[in-house]
């Protein structure tokens, strides 16, 4: 029976456990927090439910519109039970996970795992685990899969102390709202807690370090988001990268490289995060960490090392839990000797929990104009779809991109409220290699907002006849 140890049990190590597990394998999960990992425990999952709750009262300010009177002065936030729902909702999701893996045979170790082979280019490997119970024990191996995830990048010149200048991990222990929220760092992390507390009432500032928010997404898509933070009353400064943030004895005083400051009451900083790989013994494997610390895979997450695979964020390969849990499962069958494809990256589909939401997959709008892949595109404001107006939405847009002469789908944008849920059949689409006919020719609801990508693989028919 193969012999496989993970390190870290986030979504790319219980991911990888069940498969394993599936196929016959003797498995242990070495966990130093709870299974679900920091992404059950600390980041996606605590993070999306917060916003459950900004969201929820998001809406509230739309339903004037439609007729319905809300006196928004008595709307309030009880925020100890929205910081109770988020921890015991993360709570939950471990323990469900926990007892899942359990059920399939998983053995679980709390503790912290770290190689130990005796040297360097042996054919099976060690581990050595400090159990959270005070106890040490060696597992051998014959697999070794790394899951040990990320941790928040810290600035030397403001390291949170919990207080005033927070983590994303700490946000959920504050007694009360942040009168002023300073939040430093424009990307996803950044972004969505900038709009949730936005949407809480919260004075925000957003400090990028770049012309605009979310740099890596799509253009027109943050132009959205900062449209409604503008509306809102949120400040994005723009070309602001944080030196250092002081504690002064009303808040915090952020400064800026350029010598601006910037007064809030509290500082959130969401400048990133770094890999788990420092204190895992790598060198007694002979594993050399590649740049910023991420251990360099392939497709099938196979290291430098045979028979020792990683996968998830501290892989670095796309920083979200969907991949994570397929590179954890792909390793799993690449070493169990199951037919197995490569990760596709492309296919990839995300969304960006923001109010609007923000769902992108495959091929980016960046990536057509700077003319790296030929592509016909179209963007359909949500402004021109009947439900949309019904519904009182007027931001947001469907955009979908087709190979010239084929019109095979290669990636779509949503900007809507459920983007995340709109942009299934974009992904299918993009999976499956299917055309804009298909799209096209495909029955959706009316009145829908998905009617717009029909219409939208409808207006890329047209131009095919052109052709
Ligand atoms: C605020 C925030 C929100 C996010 N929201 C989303 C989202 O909505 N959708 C999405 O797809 N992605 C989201 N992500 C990204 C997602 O959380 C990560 O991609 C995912 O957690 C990666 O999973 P993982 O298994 O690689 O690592 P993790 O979830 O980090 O789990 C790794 C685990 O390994 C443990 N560990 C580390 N070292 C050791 C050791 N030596 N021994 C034993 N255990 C160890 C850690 O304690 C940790 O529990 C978000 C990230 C952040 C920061
Ligand atoms: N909804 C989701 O799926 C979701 C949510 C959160 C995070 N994630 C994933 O986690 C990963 C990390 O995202 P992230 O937003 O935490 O980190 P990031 O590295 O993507 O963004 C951090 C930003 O902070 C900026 N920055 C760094 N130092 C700065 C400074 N001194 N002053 C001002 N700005 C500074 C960087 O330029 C960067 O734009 C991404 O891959 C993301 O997709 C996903």
């Amino acid at each position: 029976m193969t012999r496989i140890v993970i390190m870290g049990g986030g979504p790319a190590g219980y991911e990888a456990a069940l498969v394993a597990a599936q196929h016959g394998a003797d498995v242990t999960i070495v966990e130093r927090d709870g299974l679900g990992g920091a992404c059950v425990l600390y980041d996606c999952v605590p993070s999306k439910t917060f916003i459950a709750s900004s969201g929820a009262l998001a809406k509230l300010h739309d339903l004037a519109e439609l007729g319905i009177n809300t006196d928004l002065a008595d709307t309030g936030i009880d925020l100890p039970t929205v910081h109770g729902r988020v921890k015991g909702l993360a709570l939950a999701q471990s323990a469900d996970i926990r007892a899942r893996v359990q059920r399939e045979g998983v053995r679980v170790v709390i503790g912290t795992a770290r190689f130990c082979d005796d040297e360097p280019g042996l054919a099976t490997h060690k581990v050595a685990v400090t159990r959270s119970d005070g106890e040490s024990e060696t597992l051998p191996a014959d697999v070794v899969l790394i899951a040990t995830g990320a941790t928040p990048r810290v600035l030397p010149g403001a390291v949170p102390d919990g207080e005033r200048i927070l983590d994303w991990r700490q946000l959920y222990d504050l007694a009360e709202l942040p009168e002023h929220l300073a939040v430093i760092g424009s990307g996803v992390t950044g972004a969505e807690f900038a709009s949730a507390y936005t949407e809480m009432g919260v004075k925000v500032t957003v400090v990028s370090s770049r012309d605009r928010v979310l740099p890596h997404e799509d253009a027109d898509a943050a132009a959205v988001l900062e449209e409604v933070f503008s509306q809102r009353g949120t400040e994005v400064v723009k070309h602001a990268r944080a030196d250092r943030v002081e504690r002064t004895e009303k808040g915090v005083e952020v400064h800026l490289a350029d010598g601006r400051v910037i007064e809030a009451s509290h500082a959130l900083m969401t400048v990133g995060s770094i890999p788990n790989t420092a204190d895992i013994g790598l060198e007694r494997v002979g594993i050399e960490p590649g740049p910023g610390g991420f251990i360099t895979v392939d497709r099938v997450s196979r290291t430098s090392v045979p028979g020792i695979y990683a996968a998830g964020d501290c892989s670095g390969v796309l920083m979200l839990a969907s991949v994570a849990s397929m590179q954890g499962r792909i390793a799993m069958w690449h070493a169990l000797g199951e037919g197995v494809a490569p990760i596709k990256l492309k296919t990839v589909a995300a969304n960006v929990f923001t109010h609007p939401e923000i769902a992108t997959v495959g091929i980016s709008q960046q990536a057509i104009d700077s003319g790296e892949v030929p592509a016909r595109t179209i963007m359909l404001p949500l402004a021109t779809n009947a439900r949309a107006k019904m519904e009182g939405l007027r931001r947001g847009f469907v955009k979908l991109f087709c190979r010239p002469a084929t019109g095979v789908v290669v990636g779509g944008v949503v900007v809507a409220p459920t983007a995340s849920e709109l942009i299934l059949p974009i992904a299918l689409a993009v999976q499956n290699q299917l055309t804009v006919d298909h799209l096209a020719l495909t029955f959706s609801v009316y009145p829908s907002l998905s009617g717009s990508i029909t219409e939208a693989g409808r207006q890329l028919m047209r131009h095919d006849d052109l052709d």
